[in-house]
C-alpha cells in the first residue's frame, strides 16, 4: 500500500452477498458488460473506477422472508391452523393475524380478522420445507436473461465472494461456516429439518427459542436464495466465505457506505478550488501582492517616522 489509499493494480475485486433482514444484496465485477442500467454500477473507491453489477431484492432480507413464508403457509392452509414443515416437529406457537401481517411484505387477505390468533405447529419435514421456500420466489427469467429471480436481469456469478450478515448468522449456528462442500451443508441442513422439537433443544442447548424454531427455516432459505436465486452450483461454490468480520472490522453495508462517503470527501473542496475562472484567480493574486506591498511600505515608513522623531529629542 506504500501508506497511500491506493487499489493495487493486480489485486482480484471481491464480490459481496448480504442478507439483511429486510432486504438482500448481491454485488460483483461481472465478466461481461452489464446489460441492464437499473443494475449497473460506476463506483469510485481511492483513485480507482470499477464498473460492477449490483441489485437488491427488498422483502427477501431474512426476518420478511420468513414472514412472507408463513403468510403463504397460512393462506394455503384457509384456517386458524397451520402447519409449518420448516419448523421441528412439535413445536407450537399462537400469533395473531395482525402479528402475521405487519410488514408491507406480507398482504393480508381482505377475509383475514386482525384479532384471529393463528395456531402453527412445526412438522420437520424437510423436502416441503424445500418445497415451500422454493415458492417465495419466481425462478424464470422472461425477457431478462440471464436472470437471477423474480426477472431481474444478473450476469453469471464471477470471482470471490464474502457472504456476511444473515448468510453468515444462519450457516454459523450449525457450524457450516468454515469452508465445508456443498453436499456436507445440505446433509446438515436436511438433518437439522428433520428433527423434533426436543432434539433441536438437545443439540443446542444455550441456544434461544427462536433460534432452535428458526434454524431449518433460516438455512434453507439461504441455500435456495443463493443455489437457485443468484445461481451459484457446485463448481461456484466453495468460492463463497462466510464471515463476519474481516482484519478485524465487522462487514456489513454500513462499512461499504462508510468507505464510499469517505472517498469522496478529499474531492469535493479540490473541485471547488480549481474551478475558480482563471482571471479571478490572476486579479485576486495580484491584489494580494498589491496589498502586501503597501503594507511593506506603510511599515518602513513608519519606523523610519519614528527614528527621525528620537532623534530630533536629543
Ligand atoms: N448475532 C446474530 N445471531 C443470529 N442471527 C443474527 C445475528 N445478527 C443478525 N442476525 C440475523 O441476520 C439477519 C440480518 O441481520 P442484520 O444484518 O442485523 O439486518 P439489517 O441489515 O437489516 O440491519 C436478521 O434476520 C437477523 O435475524
Amino acid at each position: 500500500m506504500e501508506e497511500k489509499w491506493e487499489h493495487p493494480q493486480d489485486t482480484e475485486v471481491l464480490g459481496a452477498l448480504d442478507l439483511g433482514g429486510a432486504s438482500t444484496q448481491i454485488t460483483f465485477q461481472p465478466g461481461v458488460p452489464v446489460e441492464d442500467r437499473n443494475t449497473s454500477v460506476f463506483f469510485r473507491l481511492y483513485g480507482t473506477n470499477y464498473s460492477l453489477y449490483s441489485h437488491s431484492y427488498l422483502c427477501y432480507g431474512q426476518s420478511q422472508a420468513l414472514k412472507m413464508l408463513l403468510a403463504a403457509l397460512h393462506q394455503a392452509s384457509s384456517s386458524a391452523q397451520i402447519s409449518h414443515p420448516c419448523y421441528p416437529q412439535g413445536y407450537q406457537e399462537n400469533l395473531t393475524v395482525a402479528e402475521l401481517y405487519d410488514s408491507p411484505c406480507v398482504r393480508a387477505p381482505s377475509s383475514a380478522s386482525p384479532g384471529l390468533v393463528l395456531r402453527v405447529t412445526g412438522t420437520g419435514d424437510p423436502a416441503a420445507c424445500g418445497t415451500a421456500v422454493q415458492r417465495l420466489f419466481n425462478f424464470s427469467c422472461g425477457a431478462q436473461w440471464p436472470c437471477g429471480f423474480n426477472g431481474v436481469y444478473q450476469p453469471p456469478v464471477r470471482g470471490q465472494f464474502l457472504a456476511f450478515s444473515g448468510f453468515y448468522h444462519s450457516l454459523h449456528f450449525l457450524n457450516l461456516t468454515g469452508g465445508q462442500s456443498l453436499s456436507l451443508v445440505n446433509a446438515t441442513i436436511w438433518q437439522i429439518c428433520n428433527s423434533s422439537w426436543e432434539q433441536v433443544q438437545e443439540l443446542f442447548p444455550t441456544a434461544s427459542r427462536t433460534q432452535l424454531r428458526d434454524a431449518c427455516t433460516a438455512s434453507s432459505y439461504t441455500l435456495t436464495l443463493l443455489l437457485q436465486g443468484y445461481k451459484f452450483n457446485y463448481t461456484t461454490w466453495p468460492n463463497i466465505h462466510f464471515v463476519q468480520q474481516v482484519a478485524n472490522v465487522d462487514v456489513g453495508w454500513t462499512l461499504g457506505c462508510m468507505l464510499n462517503l469517505t472517498n469522496i470527501i478529499p474531492s469535493e473542496p479540490l473541485t471547488a478550488v480549481t474551478e475558480l475562472p482563471r482571471n479571478i484567480w490572476i486579479a485576486a493574486t495580484v491584489l494580494l501582492a498589491i496589498m502586501l506591498i503597501l503594507s511593506f511600505c506603510l511599515l518602513t515608513a513608519m519606523c523610519y517616522q519614528r527614528n527621525s522623531s528620537g532623534y530630533e529629542q536629543l
